[in-house]
């Protein structure tokens, strides 16, 4: 069975072919910003990222007859972890949504490819929304608003999956710590087999990272939206996009901010080991959630490559459990594996509503 997978991300878009388990193609279309800078929102990309998949697609003499194609899910509601049939409410739920995110697309673009080829079935798996919180996670100081998370679902999943493989045992018989370390940074605690804490990485919770604010000190933030200052979009990109180490350091290139600080940039060292600071000090929290019995944290993402931000952030956390790093991510080999499972019956398919 030729199963096409599509992974949109903020500069670049993946797609892999696989028949059945056996990747045959992966490739990664990289964006240039002046390309992307002319849409105003990300769902506006649509048309323009789905003709470079067919035609890269064409290019390769891929035939188009695939059994399903599986997109990276888009933020529309929170929904139980799994794998989901792209339906029409999913689609006006992703277009409507007020989170915006460039996995969005994973889920329209899957669609419209897979509606004009005969019996074949359009997936997403493990969203961002995925939504797994106990009761007091949801719980925050104000009936004003509640807390809600927005995370790597999809690749905290894959390696929770491929470390219990690795160690001879079962995810849902496992408690784990789990760090993705990104643009974003989401940390979860997986409570045999369910998330039942993460953070909203994407929105302004938990620590700093790349590109992203993290938890702000509220009473300023309200203070600055009166202030007159800045739009609501201006200040919302200061916490989502312009952010992080992106506003900081003037860059979210991690192997450029090492060099600074091999070359004696002592206020690029107090930032990253700040980022590192408040990243252990989240990861340390997710422990009281599992009652301190964690058999191992897992950190992973991109960051997770870096020698400088290892090292340090073991030394703060490793008291808690074993630590294990799974650099990068498994995204597009966890969304094959995904719609396989459907496809073979070994896995019921989900319907969103
Ligand atoms: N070899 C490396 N050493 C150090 N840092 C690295 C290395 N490779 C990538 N990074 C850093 O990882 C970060 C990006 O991570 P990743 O690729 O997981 O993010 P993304 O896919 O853009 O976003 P996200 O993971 O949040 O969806 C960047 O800050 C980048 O500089
Ligand atoms: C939906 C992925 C979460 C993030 O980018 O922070």
């Amino acid at each position: 069975m030729l199963i096409l997978v599509i992974n949109p991300g903020s500069t670049s878009t993946k797609l892999a072919v696989y028949e059945d388990e056996k990747p045959m193609l992966l490739r990664s279309i990289s964006h240039r910003p002046e390309d992307l800078e002319k849409f105003e929102e990300v769902t506006d990309e649509f048309d323009f990222r789905r003709q470079l998949i067919i035609d890269e697609l064409k290019k390769l003499n891929v035939p188009f007859t695939f059994s399903a194609v599986i997109g990276r899910g888009g933020l529309s509601k929170p929904m139980a972890g799994g794998v989901y049939e792209i339906n029409q409410k999913m689609l006006d739920d992703t277009r409507n949504a007020i989170h915006k995110h460039a996995c969005d697309l994973g889920c329209l673009i899957a669609h419209s490819i897979a509606k004009n080829i005969p019996g074949c079935r359009s997936f997403i798996a493990d969203p961002g929304v995925v939504d797994e919180l106990n009761d007091y996670a949801r719980i925050c100081g104000t009936p004003l608003m509640h807390r809600i998370c927005i995370w790597h679902a999809l690749n905290q999943r894959a390696i929770a999956r491929r470390f219990a493989n690795e160690i001879g045992k079962n995810y849902e018989d496992l408690n784990l710590i789990i760090c993705h370390l990104g643009g974003g940074i989401s940390i979860a605690a997986h409570d045999h087999g369910r998330a039942v804490d993460a953070n909203n990485a994407l929105d302004g919770e938990g620590p700093f990272s790349p590109e992203r604010a993290g938890s702000l000190p509220a009473a300023d933030l309200v203070r600055l939206c009166f202030s007159g200052r800045y739009t609501e979009e201006e200040l919302l990109k200061r916490i989502a996009g312009q952010a992080g180490l992106m506003a900081l350091l003037g860059t979210k290139d991690m192997k450029e901010i090492e060099s600074r600080i091999a070359n004696g940039d002592e206020h690029a060292k107090l930032i990253l080991d700040a980022m590192i600071y408040h990243t252990a000090k989240y990861i340390v929290a997710e422990a009281a959630v599992l009652y301190g019995k964690v058999d191992a944290i897992l950190l992973t993402g991109g960051i997770a490559r870096s020698e400088y931000v290892i090292p340090r952030l073991r030394k703060r956390i490793d008291f808690i459990a074993p630590t294990y790093c799974f650099p990068g991510e498994d995204e597009m080999e966890a969304l094959a594996g995904n719609a396989l499972s459907v496809l073979t019956g070994k896995v019921k398919v989900k319907t969103y509503v």
